[in-house]
């Protein structure tokens, strides 16, 4: 080629390259009438000068600050004096963070055509195949398939994750923010699932209430922080006494607080709640306001074999009225339901 024809070719690619990368608009000055072309991440081929010029200002809108080019192949070729051509293989570097294409290679060819004194881009072809074929591969199925596993690992392992953090949105739906054990909400659906289960097996299904004694004298004498504490000490005390399969220890709300014992019968339920009983006094939390000097708590307990004629709020009523009954003894005590 004449070197003069080289130097010229160069410096129309040079020019198309220093206008594309800078975002100049000029750029659509210099597409020819009689175009056609297609964008890297388009199917359509475009034959349309204006709809090419749309494409290029929504190109640069999309990116509006400068784009790297590190051109690596290139070919000048010198068709007619009037029809030259551009074929170059570059990254694109766009100016943000990710750097999303500048692993592939983009593809350009550029035809120029003299018009009027003037070298006009008759053609712009640009294609950013997305993953070259491997070795003796026409097609990038290796690639595509490697591509494709990747994104199905990835998505095993969002899959799983979000199963991990619904699992751990459940245990916080029905726990109880201060105390961490189960709270009413837990209560309710353990109730409900123990009395469907009492259903068939005709097992008893028992509930232990207990309330605080004189907890507002508590908190007026120690303070509302003491006060959650002392709440803080009993549910954990509560939570690790003698857990029986199946059995379940929450904070019924405020100052109360509830044992599900299912398939119990009546002599270990009367010796659990006495434990419990005894187990809260045992701890010592100082209370200034109580007989004893010490935090005390009056329990009601009741007992159901559920059935069809009675709902699993029968037992929670029952559990109720007996704790009542404990306060109105005047407190510290234990109240069982059907005693007097
Ligand atoms: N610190 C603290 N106090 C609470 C919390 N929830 C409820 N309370 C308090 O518990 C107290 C319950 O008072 P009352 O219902 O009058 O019962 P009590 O003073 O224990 O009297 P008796 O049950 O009759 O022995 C109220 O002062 C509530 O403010 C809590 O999360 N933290």
């Amino acid at each position: 080629m004449r070197p003069d024809r080289q130097q010229l070719i160069r410096t129309l690619f040079d020019e198309y390259i220093e206008m594309y990368s800078s975002r100049d608009d000029r750029l659509t000055c210099r597409f020819s009438h009689n175009f056609s072309g297609y964008a890297g991440s388009s199917d359509v081929l475009v034959t349309d000068r204006e709809e090419w010029i749309r494409i290029t200002r929504q190109d640069f809108a999309q990116v509006p600050d400068r784009i790297n080019i590190e051109m690596l192949d290139l070919s000048l070729q010198d068709l007619t004096e009037q029809i030259v051509v551009v074929t170059a293989f570059f990254h694109i570097h766009l100016p943000i963070p990710k750097p999303i294409l500048s692993h592939e290679t983009a593809r350009l060819v550029l035809i120029f055509h003299l018009e009027n004194n003037c070298w006009m881009i008759a053609h712009s072809g640009i294609s950013i195949p997305y993953g070259l074929a491997h070795k003796g591969e026409i097609y990038p199925i290796t690639r595509l398939e490697k591509r494709n596993s990747e994104l199905e690992s990835m998505i095993t392992a969002r899959t799983s994750e979000l199963a991990a953090a619904n699992r751990q949105l459940e245990i916080l739906s029905n726990t109880d923010g201060l105390t961490n054990i189960g709270n009413r909400r837990q209560f309710d659906l353990m109730l409900q699932t123990e009395w469907n289960r009492g259903l068939h097996s005709h097992s008893l299904l028992a509930l232990i209430m207990l309330d605080i004694d004189h907890f507002k004298q508590f908190n007026d004498h120690y303070g509302h922080l003491a006060g959650d504490d002392c709440l803080k000490q009993l549910a954990s005390t509560l939570s690790q006494s003698g857990r029986r399969a199946g059995e379940l220890v929450a904070r019924y709300g405020g100052e109360e607080f509830v044992i599900l014992l299912p398939n119990i019968d009546k002599q270990t339920l009367f010796g659990a709640a006495q434990h419990i009983h005894q187990l809260i006094q045992s701890i010592a939390i100082p209370h200034a306001k109580t007989d004893l000097g010490i935090v005390t708590v009056s329990v009601g307990v009741a007992y159901l074999s559920p059935s069809n004629q009675q709902n699993p709020l029968e037992l929670v009523r029952q559990a109720d009225a007996a704790l009542y009954r404990a306060k109105l003894a005047g407190r510290n005590c234990i109240r069982f339901m059907d005693e007097r």
